[in-house]
C-alpha cells in the first residue's frame, strides 16, 4: 500500500518536498527585499479539491495551476511576480505521492516563470484538498495598468484563444470521451494556462494599455467588472471572438467561449492609436491578439451579432448559486 500523509508529520512533508524549493524555510517567517523604487503587487487565489480539480486529476498539474493561476493576476497588472507563499491543507488518507506530484508541478511552473517559493503553512483537513497561493510581484508605479482606467472610444482585445480551458475542464469532468479526441493535450491546456509577461510588461511599459485585468471567470462575467471599475459601458462583436480551429471543431461557439471561465487570457482596452503597435507587439511575442469590441459611454456590455444584440447569453463562472458552466 503506498504510504499517505497521515503517517508523516508536517516538519517532515515541508523537509521532503517544499524546502527544496525555497531559498530558506528555518525561520517564523520570510523577508523580501524588493527592487528600489518598485511597488509589490500581493494577490490570493484558493484552489479546493471538487471546485478547482479533482482529486484524481494528475497532482503536478494541479501545482502547476495553483502558480500560474495567481500569476497571472499580478501579470494583468504589467507586474512582475517574485514571490510565493503557499497554504496547504491535506486530508490524512492522502497518498504521499499526490504531495510529490504537486510539489513538482509547482517546481515547474516556479522555474519557468522565474518565481520563488518563500513560506506557507501546512495543515490537515477533515476532507477535502485545500490550496491557497499567495503571488508577490513588483512594478514601476507609472507601468501598472489597473481595471480602471478605460475611456469611451478605446477599443477592447484579448490574447490567445477563448474556451479552451473549458473544453479540457469537460473531459476532466468527463463529459467528453469522444475516442477521437486527444484529452491529455486538452486536460493540459485547463490546468496549464498560458503566461502573458513578456507581452504584458512591454504593452505597461510603453503606456499602450488604459485597462487591462485577466479572464478567470469568463468574458461575460469579467468584462462588466472592467467596466465598472473603469464607469464606462462595453460592446463585444461575438463574430470578433477568437475561437480556435480545434475548439470549433469540438462545437466551441463565440457564445460558449465568452461563458467559459479559467482562460486565464488578458483583457485590455487601450486607445485606437496603440492597436497597431500592439499588435505588431503581440506578433512579436508570438501572442494571439484580437481585438473584439469597444468601449462605451454609459454602463453595462452588450453582446452583438451582425450588430444586433444577443439576448440571454449564459453566466458565466459563479461560486455561489447555479454557474453558468
Ligand atoms: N475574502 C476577501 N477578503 C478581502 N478581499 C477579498 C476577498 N475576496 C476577494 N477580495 C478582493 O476582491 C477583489 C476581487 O477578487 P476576485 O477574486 O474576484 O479577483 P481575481 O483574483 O482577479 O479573480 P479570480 O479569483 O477569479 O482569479 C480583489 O481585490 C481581492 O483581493
Ligand atoms: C472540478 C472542477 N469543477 C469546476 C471547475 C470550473 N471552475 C472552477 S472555479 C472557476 C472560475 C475561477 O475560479 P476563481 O474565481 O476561484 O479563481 C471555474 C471555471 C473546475 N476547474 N474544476
Ligand atoms: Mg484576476
Amino acid at each position: 500500500m503506498s504510504e499517505i500523509v497521515g503517517n508523516l508529520d508536517e516538519d517532515a512533508l515541508i523537509e521532503a518536498f517544499f524546502a527544496p524549493l525555497a531559498p530558506d524555510l528555518s525561520d517564523d517567517v520570510a523577508t523580501i527585499e524588493p527592487s528600489h523604487g518598485r511597488r509589490l503587487l500581493i494577490t490570493t487565489d484558493a484552489l479546493l479539491e471538487k471546485v478547482h480539480f479533482l482529486r484524481d486529476s494528475r497532482a503536478d498539474w494541479v501545482g502547476q495551476k495553483a502558480v500560474r493561476a495567481n500569476v497571472s493576476d499580478i501579470v494583468a497588472d504589467g507586474g512582475r511576480p517574485r514571490w510565493l507563499t503557499l497554504t496547504l491543507g491535506l486530508p490524512n488518507d492522502l497518498p504521499v505521492s499526490w504531495v510529490a506530484g504537486f510539489a513538482r508541478g509547482l517546481a515547474q511552473a516556479c522555474s519557468s516563470l522565474n518565481v520563488r517559493l518563500i513560506g506557507g503553512d501546512t495543515t490537515c483537513t477533515h476532507s477535502d484538498i485545500f490550496i491557497s497561493v499567495t503571488a508577490i510581484g513588483e512594478v514601476d508605479q507609472v507601468g501598472r495598468v489597473t481595471r480602471s482606467g478605460a475611456l469611451p472610444g478605446h477599443l477592447l482585445a484579448v490574447t490567445g484563444y477563448l474556451g479552451e480551458s473549458g473544453i479540457g475542464l469537460d473531459m476532466v469532468l468527463g463529459k467528453n470521451d469522444d475516442p477521437r479526441v486527444d484529452r491529455e493535450s486538452w486536460m493540459a491546456r485547463h490546468f496549464i494556462p498560458p503566461f502573458r509577461g513578456s507581452f504584458s510588461w512591454r504593452a505597461a511599459d510603453f503606456h499602450f494599455l488604459s485597462a487591462m485585468m485577466d479572464l478567470s471567470d469568463g468574458l461575460v462575467q469579467d468584462l462588466p467588472r472592467l467596466c465598472r471599475a473603469s464607469g464606462v459601458g462595453a460592446e463585444v462583436d461575438l463574430e470578433a471572438i477568437p475561437v480556435s480551429r480545434g475548439a470549433r471543431e469540438l462545437g466551441l461557439t463565440a457564445r460558449e467561449a465568452v461563458t467559459r471561465g479559467e482562460d486565464f487570457e488578458l483583457l485590455m482596452a487601450f486607445d485606437p492609436e496603440h492597436q497597431e503597435s500592439l499588435r505588431q507587439l503581440a506578433h512579436l511575442h508570438e501572442v494571439p491578439f484580437t481585438r473584439i469590441g469597444r468601449v462605451v459611454a454609459g454602463k453595462g456590455v452588450r453582446f452583438l451579432e451582425d450588430g444586433l444584440e444577443v439576448e440571454g447569453i449564459g453566466k458565466g463562472w459563479r461560486h455561489f448559486g447555479t454557474s453558468g458552466i
